[in-house]
């Protein structure tokens, strides 16, 4: 199953490797638990992991495999960030994609190596999703070739971006370029900002640290200003775009190329999001079978609070989620890595189709994401509130996941836009120009579903399901659209009157992905056995998530009242099929104690000796008296019996 999960018995057998190597270097362990240090302790404790990383990572992993450098950082510097992540995250794949051969000569060894860090500077205090907007302004001197950055007032600072404030001393920054006072829009500049021996911030740099925040507390999130700060013409990402000595603009060959880093973090983000979903979910469904409170038949013992159905509902929906993610991420990740070596090469054709694949995976993998993380933490009772089940901190990382890299309704929006003109082209009898992803949008579906009709169909009917309720809600919206148009409404007006049922589209046509990659995946599985358990999920998987939306195949009659209750009784069959799976399901993960940070989901089970050996280590338990309690809560109390 690990083979499954990571694509490969040799993916598996290697991670296992790594973490073996890792558990067998203390130095590379937490020195105590993180929920035990200030913000400023963590910080220096993951730049010391993380030294020791750059000297010895050669030993551990093959640096130059992506996987391996994910599980790695997974396992030694954590969830919370590092004080580099954003250098590999963003930094190195914008430089990869947007500079020229001869500036990646220049500056990508420099980079791989870590002589610098590097981030990626593009949100402002005003504005993040409206690019268009930005205010920084990159403004050519044609007298002395350099491009001359500026913020011309307090919205214009940068705000969020990761590893700015204190860490890094290079960002990628994004700023409106202006030649002889035409403006081109925003484009991608490589700007040192500290000097590279003191690291102090260089004249005309303003920068810091924007404070703590919801979670991700080790990454230094940063400000940054500039004051007419000079930079070369040859600092302009040139591998697209171009800026000749003389000011001559040559534009690049689709006008959204250098948004590529984003897409590659959405990309990247969802097997991200998979893991930290199944994280959640490991811990919860472990303690669950360790924790045992009531009876479900009082003439019996106490039962693993994994018994009890309402339990089974809250987790196991989750964990066939986190197998989907896991599976249409690895799916985008293979298109992204094709297209973009396609886009190297000058072909642009199938950005369109990228991008809005990943904006709506983006989007309701985040979501969903958030929600079985926050279901497992309540599944845990009152241990899941505290932070010795880690749980909490993992929720706070992956919900950032909703509002980086395009706010989720934003980009839910995005994809919108994608589908409304596929349903242009089968509104006007062009339905074989529709992609791929969208063909089943030209199809003439039955009149009524055929789940519970067909024996042995295997998924196929409920693909069709599936189908009908996204084709159908694609329709109606874009109808709404074009007719709020036709009875003379702005378009920009009559799609912000549609874009809640837009939305619901792109949910859907999202969903409809995530399903058909799971039902591809589970058809390609040769191990009998495996290939049970997986099927058992997808059966809950489907069953469960067509529950969910169930309202849209009800209202026209595709999905009849008694079909609803045949799937319901699906989804309570297949849980208690999964009930004796369910811990080594997540087991198959095999993340190790090290990686999950859990008092509450350890292997061993041993929970609550370890939980009384937590709390005994709290810093305010180094003392019997705290100090607060002598100055005030003390004499408080004695004025009080005076
Ligand atoms: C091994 C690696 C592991 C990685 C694991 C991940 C771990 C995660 C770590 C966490 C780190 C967090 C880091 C976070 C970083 C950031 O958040 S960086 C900042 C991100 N910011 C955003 O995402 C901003 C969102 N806004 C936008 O993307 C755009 O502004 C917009 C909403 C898309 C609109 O852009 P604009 O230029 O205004 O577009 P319009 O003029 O309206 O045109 C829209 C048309 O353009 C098409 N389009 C837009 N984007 C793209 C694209 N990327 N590719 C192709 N096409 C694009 C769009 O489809 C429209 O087309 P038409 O409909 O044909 O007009
Ligand atoms: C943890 C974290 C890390 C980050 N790291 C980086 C980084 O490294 N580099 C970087 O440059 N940035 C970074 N960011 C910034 C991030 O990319 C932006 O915050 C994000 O793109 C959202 O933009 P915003 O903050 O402007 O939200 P807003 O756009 O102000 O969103 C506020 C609300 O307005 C709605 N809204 C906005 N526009 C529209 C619209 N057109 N239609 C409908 N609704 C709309 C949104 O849906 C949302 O509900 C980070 C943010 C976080 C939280």
């Amino acid at each position: 199953m690990a083979a499954q999960i990571w694509g490969s018995e040799k993916r598996a057998r290697r991670r296992r490797e790594i973490s073996a190597k890792i558990a067998q270097m203390p130095e590379l362990h937490d020195s105590k638990p993180l929920p035990f240090m200030t913000r400023e302790e963590k910080i220096m404790e993951s730049a010391r992991k993380l030294t020791i990383l750059t000297e010895k990572m050669g030993q551990i992993i093959d640096p130059t495999d992506p996987a391996e450098l994910y599980h790695l950082n997974n396992e030694v510097l954590g969830l919370e960030g590092n004080p580099m992540a954003l250098h590999g995250v963003m930094f190195i794949p914008a430089l990869s994609a947007q500079a020229s051969d001869e500036q990646q000569a220049k500056w990508l060894p420099r980079a791989l190596r870590r002589e610098i860090i590097g981030t990626y500077a593009q949100t402002e205090l005003g504005h993040g999703t409206n690019l268009q907007n930005l205010e920084t302004t990159a403004t050519y001197d044609l007298a002395t070739q350099e491009f001359v950055l500026h913020t011309p007032q307090i919205t214009a600072l940068k705000w969020w971006p990761g590893n700015l404030g204190k860490s890094s001393n290079y960002a990628v920054v994004v700023a409106h370029m202006i030649i002889k006072a035409k403006n081109y829009g925003p484009h991608p500049f490589m700007v040192q900002l500290r000097d590279e021996k003191t690291h102090e911030p260089l004249p005309g740099i303003t920068i810091g640290d924007i404070g703590p925040k919801m979670a991700y507390n080790i990454v230094d999130n940063g400000f940054l200003g500039f004051n007419k700060y000079r930079i070369p013409r040859t600092n302009l990402l040139m591998r697209h775009t171009k800026v000749e000595a003389d000011g001559t603009y040559i534009k690049p060959p689709h006008a959204k190329i250098n948004y590529s880093a984003m897409v590659h973090v959405r990309a990247y983000m969802l097997t991200g999001q998979a893991i930290m979903l199944a994280s959640a979910l490991n811990i919860a469904t472990r303690y669950s079978s360790v924790r045992r409170q009531g009876q479900i038949d009082k003439s019996q013992p106490e039962v693993k609070v994994l018994e009890y159905q309402t339990q089974q509902h809250r987790l196991f929906p989750s964990i066939a989620r986190a197998y989907a993610f896991q599976f249409a991420g690895a799916e985008t990740v293979k298109l992204y890595e094709h297209v973009l070596k396609e886009m190297k090469s000058g072909n642009v054709s199938l950005m369109a189709d990228l991008h809005a694949l990943t904006s709506g995976l983006k989007s309701v993998v985040t979501y969903q994401t958030g929600e079985g993380i926050e279901q497992a933490r309540m599944a845990c009772g009152g241990h899941g509130y505290s932070m010795a089940s880690y749980i909490s901190e993992i929720y706070g990382v992956a919900i950032g996941g909703c509002t980086y890299e395009g706010e989720n309704m934003v980009m839910l929006l995005q994809l919108a836009r994608y589908l409304v003109k596929s349903a242009a082209l089968v509104k006007s009898g062009q339905s074989s120009k529709l992609g791929p992803l969208v063909a089943y949008l030209g199809v003439k579906s039955e009149p009524t579903s055929l789940i519970d009709r067909i024996p042995n169909s295997g998924f196929t009917e409920y693909v069709k399901t599936f189908q009908h309720v996204s084709k159908r809600q694609t329709l109606k919206a874009a109808d709404m659209f074009f007719g709020l148009m036709e009875k003379g409404e702005k378009r920009e007006i009559a799609w912000n009157k549609c874009s809640v049922e837009l939305n619901r589209a792109s949910r859907l046509h999202t969903r409809l992905f995530i399903v058909e990659a799971f039902v591809r995946r589970v058809n390609e599985i040769a191990d009998i056995r495996i290939k049970e358990a997986l099927t058992d999920l997808l059966h809950l998987h489907v069953n469960y998530e067509l529950l969910d939306i169930a309202s849209y195949a009800l209202e026209d009659g595709f999905l009849s009242a008694s079909q609803l209750d045949y799937i319901r009784d699906q989804v309570y069959l297949y849980l208690g099929k999964i009930r004796p799976n369910a811990v080594s399901l997540l087991d198959s993960w095999e993340f190790s104690d090290i990686e999950l940070r859990s008092v509450l989901g350890r292997r061993d089970g041993n929970v609550y000796e370890n939980l009384f050996k937590w709390a005994k280590s709290s810093p305010l338990n180094k003392t019997d008296v705290l100090s607060s309690v002598t100055q005030y809560l003390k004499p408080m109390m004695e004025k009080a019996r005076l």
